[in-house]
C-alpha cells in the first residue's frame, strides 16, 4: 500500500534527520513509530505526504510515486492521505459539524465552500462519522468548548471524511490523560481495521504503543533500528532505540520490579 524506499532528509542547516529509511505498510495495518526526541519521526511522516520535501528516496502510495509529483497531481494524491495532529488544528469558532465538513473543503469548489454549502452526502457522512466517534450529541458545540479527547475525535472524523487510504497520525495522545489516550487509540485502531486504512502513528508513549499497535518501528538518529512486533520490544531493543536505561518495567515479556509491583503493560492488558 505504502512503500518508503531509502528515504533521506537533510535540512538546510546540514542536519541529517533521515538517513535511508525503508518501510512498507499494508492496507488495514497500523504501525507505531517510536524513538527519542529528534530521531526523525515527525520528519518521516511529513516526508510521506511531502509537507517536508525529502532529499532523496521514494515514497509510493499504491501505484503512484508521490516523490515524482508536483502541483495539481500532488494535491490530488494528497487527498488519499489523512493527517491527525497532536493539537488538531480545529477552527475554534466553528461547530463540531462544520469542523468535520471542513475536511471536504478541497472538494467542494470555491463558491460552495465560500458559502459553506456542502453536498447532502457529505453532511450524511459527517453525521455517520460523528456517531461513530461518539460525538453526535455535540454536533452543534463550538470547537473551543470541547475537551482534549473530544477535539481529537473531531480531528479523526475530519481526517476520515475525505475517505483516505492512509492516515498519518502525529502524537495523537500527547496532551490527553491516560484513560482518554487509551480510548482515542482504541478508536483509531478500530477505524483503521473497519476502513482497511494503513496508518503510521508517531507516538512517545511506548506502553500505549505496545498495548494497541501490533507492529512497531523504532527510529534512532534517522535510522530504523527496529521493525517488528510490539512483543519484541525487549529491554535490549528499547536500549537500541532510546539508549541505556532500566527498561525492565517497560519491556515486553520482562519480569516485574524488585518490590513486586506488576508491570504497567501487564496491568493495561488485563484491563482490556
Ligand atoms: N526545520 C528544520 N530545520 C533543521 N533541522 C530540523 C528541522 N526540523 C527538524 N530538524 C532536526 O531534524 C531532526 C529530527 O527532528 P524531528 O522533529 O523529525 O524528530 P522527532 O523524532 O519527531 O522528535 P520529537 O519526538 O521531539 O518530535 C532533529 O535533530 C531536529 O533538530
Amino acid at each position: 500500500m505504502l512503500r518508503i524506499q531509502a528515504l533521506t532528509k537533510t535540512y538546510k542547516n546540514g542536519e541529517a534527520a533521515l538517513k535511508g529509511v525503508s518501510l512498507g505498510v499494508e492496507a488495514g495495518e497500523i504501525i507505531g513509530l517510536i524513538g527519542p526526541s529528534g530521531a526523525g519521526k515527525s520528519t518521516l511522516i511529513r516526508c510521506v505526504n511531502r509537507l517536508i520535501e525529502p532529499s532523496s528516496g521514494r515514497v509510493q502510495l499504491g501505484e503512484v510515486e508521490l516523490t515524482g509529483l508536483s502541483g495539481g497531481a500532488l494535491r490530488r494524491e494528497r487527498r488519499r492521505i489523512g493527517m491527525i495532529f497532536q493539537e488538531y488544528a480545529l477552527i475554534e469558532r466553528l461547530t463540531v459539524m462544520e469542523n468535520v465538513l471542513a475536511g471536504r473543503l478541497g472538494y467542494t469548489g470555491f463558491w460552495n465552500s465560500w458559502f459553506r454549502r456542502f453536498a447532502a452526502q457529505d453532511v450524511q457522512r459527517a453525521i455517520a462519522l460523528l456517531e461513530r466517534v461518539g460525538l453526535i450529541d455535540h454536533i452543534d458545540k463550538r470547537a473551543d468548548a470541547l475537551s482534549g479527547g473530544q477535539r481529537q475525535r473531531v480531528g479523526i472524523a475530519r481526517a476520515l471524511i475525505q475517505q483516505p487510504e492512509l492516515l498519518l497520525v502525529d502524537e495523537p495522545t500527547a496532551s490527553l490523560d491516560p484513560k482518554t489516550s487509551r480510548s482515542v487509540m482504541r478508536l483509531l485502531t478500530e477505524l483503521c481495521i473497519e476502513n482497511r486504512l494503513a496508518a503510521i502513528v508517531n507516538i512517545h508513549d511506548v506502553v500505549l504503543a505496545q498495548a494497541f499497535l501490533p507492529r512497531i518501528v523504532g527510529l534512532n538518529a534517522g535510522i530504523v533500528v527496529y521493525d517488528g512486533p510490539a512483543s519484541g520490544l525487549t529491554a535490549e531493543v528499547l536500549t537500541s532505540i532510546y539508549g541505556e536505561e532500566d527498561w525492565t518495567r517497560t519491556a515486553a515479556g520482562e519480569g516485574g520490579s524488585d518490590d513486586g509491583e506488576p508491570l504497567v503493560i501487564a496491568r493495561m492488558e488485563a484491563e482490556q
